[in-house]
């Protein structure tokens, strides 16, 4: 899927609520482990190399305190985390979906919906339900997490939004 774009270098920004697991997952994903207390007063961007589908790929992730309009202009790729013990970071989703579609000019964004902190079911508040159905309204895939879990379902999530971006800029190609 990779080979046909003009580079393997992709733009992520990974958004949500404070407190939703934003820092713990991209962590998780770039070095396989959880940090419980991340210190978080800065916008990060890490680099990160890994390989996908058998093709090499090097991506940058913003993750960003305030979600600036230029960092929103440079993403290609949005990560829209919520915490499954706060309905309210589901309601979030929704509303910073409304602000990339203000800044960006189209409104196709190439997202996911993470749902994190699924090791904490028993003290699930968001329905599932609610949350498939936002995902069908905002026509992206949600992916279970736990940033303290196993790591499959955090790299998959990170790996199909890389996929969904080369599929997106294949789509584009065409189109012009
Ligand atoms: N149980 C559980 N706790 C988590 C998980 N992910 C993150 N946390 C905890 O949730 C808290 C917030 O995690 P962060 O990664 O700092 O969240 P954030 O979204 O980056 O927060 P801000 O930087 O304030 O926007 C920390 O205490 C983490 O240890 C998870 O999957 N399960």
């Amino acid at each position: 899927m990779f080979r046909h774009t003009n580079t393997n270098h992709i733009r992520l920004m990974v958004v949500g609520e404070p407190g939703v697991g934003k820092s713990a997952l991209i962590v998780k994903y770039l070095t396989g482990r959880f940090i419980s207390e991340y210190q978080s007063d800065f916008d990060w961007k890490y680099s990160y190399q890994t390989n996908i589908d058998g093709e090499q790929v090097h991506m940058e992730i913003i993750d960003s305190l305030t979600i600036d309009d230029s960092h929103i202009r440079w993403a290609e790729g949005f990560m829209m985390v919520y915490d499954v013990t706060n309905p309210d970071s589901l309601l979030k989703v929704e509303q910073i979906k409304q602000r990339l579609d203000t800044v960006r000019s189209t409104k196709i964004l190439t997202m996911i919906m993470v749902a994190n902190k699924t090791d904490l079911e028993h003290c699930r508040t968001v329905a599932r339900e609610q949350a498939d159905a936002m995902a069908v309204r905002l026509s992206c895939g949600h992916v279970d997490c736990s940033a303290c879990g196993p790591e499959t379902n955090v790299r998959f999530a990170f790996d199909e939004l890389c996929r969904e971006v080369a599929l997106a800029r294949q789509h584009s190609a065409k189109k012009r």
